[in-house]
């Protein structure tokens, strides 16, 4: 049977509570809300950017859809299937589907490893090529990264920040995954090479038909790459849309302290710089109701005891905030 759902992706008020082990002695261990009750869709071949301030629960969604983490509680449903249901053997075959690109790849490739061997490893896994034909498909995957064929006896440390990225990207890219969640992939790059790696990133996307969620705490590259953005804080989504409707008409106080922090490369369009009040919450003590409430210039009084639902306000614009809330 097919599937009749238009999205890629459905994740169903997603739950990952860390229980700390540091509380094993004491009567109540410290849970750590690190995501909370997140639902989002991604559409097939759309790049959904993820953004928010470090320790917001970013990476800890992006592992969780791929069971890297297992979820504490809610649905991920990948082509119709709910996926949080499968056994061992079901969830190998789904790690083809759905790949990961980190951070730091340098620190992901083995060091003992050639390149060759990396890229070829999950062709060995997955039993999808032999002799010739991997040699064949190593080549091809360093020719679609912009990698020379001849680097394939070398190890990654004779690759620069930039060239190991790409080594990750072909690794990722070997089993022919239709979804990919990038976890930062260009934050420890230098911003020299950020540019080549994100447009071969976007040239991939368009040949392979590939569908991204790609996680940043940078609203430039977000903007540059993303067709929509769903901006996170605390473990909760508190506004999705479209990318320019985020970028023009940002919502959310939040969405609006963050995006104010961006340098304005148009001295003529003057915006006002939100500076937000104290620290984000520990996750393991949320505020009670909205959980920005206690940052925001904007709070009343039920901000600090109703938690706002997210609610569609226009077209595919979906926010958080008692502000909204109450005018619909
Ligand atoms: N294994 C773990 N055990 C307990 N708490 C954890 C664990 N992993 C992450 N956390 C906590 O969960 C919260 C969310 O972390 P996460 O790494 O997902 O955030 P993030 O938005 O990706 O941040 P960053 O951009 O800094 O990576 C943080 O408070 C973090 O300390």
């Amino acid at each position: 049977m097919g599937n009749p759902s238009p999205y890629l992706l459905e994740v169903r008020e997603l739950k990952k509570h860390y229980t700390s082990k540091s509380g094993l002695l004491t009567r109540k261990k410290p849970v750590v809300k690190a995501v909370d009750g997140i639902s989002l869709n991604i559409r097939k071949g759309e790049i959904l950017g993820l953004v928010g301030e470090s320790g917001c629960g970013k990476s800890t969604l992006g592992r969780s859809i791929l069971r890297l983490i297992e979820p504490t509680s809610g649905n991920i449903v990948f082509e119709g299937q709910d996926i949080l249901a499968y056994g061992k053997e079901e969830k190998r075959m789904m790690r083809k589907e759905l790949q990961i690109i980190f951070q730091d790849s340098g620190a992901a490739l083995n060091p003992r490893m050639t390149v060759g061997e990396i890229i070829g490893a999950p062709l060995d896994i997955y039993g999808l090529a032999q002799g010739e034909a991997k040699e064949r498909r190593i080549n091809e995957l360093l020719e679609l990264v912009g990698l020379n064929k001849d680097y394939v006896n070398r190890f990654p440390h004779e690759f620069s920040g930039g060239q190991k990225q790409r080594i990750g990207i072909a690794r990722a890219l070997a089993v022919e995954p239709k979804l990919i969640v990038c976890d930062e992939p260009v934050s420890a790059l230098d911003v020299s090479v950020r540019a080549q790696v994100l447009n071969l990133m976007k040239e991939l996307k368009e040949k392979l038909g590939l569908t991204y969620l790609f996680i940043s705490h940078d609203l430039s590259v977000v903007h540059h790459l993303c067709d929509r953005v769903a901006v996170m804080y605390l473990g909760k989504i508190v506004e999705i849309t479209d990318r320019n409707e985020l970028y023009g008409n940002p919502l959310h106080p939040y969405t609006k302290a963050l995006l104010s922090a961006i340098p304005n490369p148009n001295p003529e369009i003057s915006r006002e710089r939100i500076v937000l009040e104290g620290d984000v919450p520990s996750p393991s003590n949320p505020p009670a109701g909205c959980s920005f409430h206690t940052r925001c210039p904007y709070r009343m009084d039920k901000c600090s005891v109703e938690v706002p639902i997210l609610l569609q306000t226009q077209g595919n614009h979906s926010v958080s905030c008692h502000l909204y809330n109450d005018e619909h």
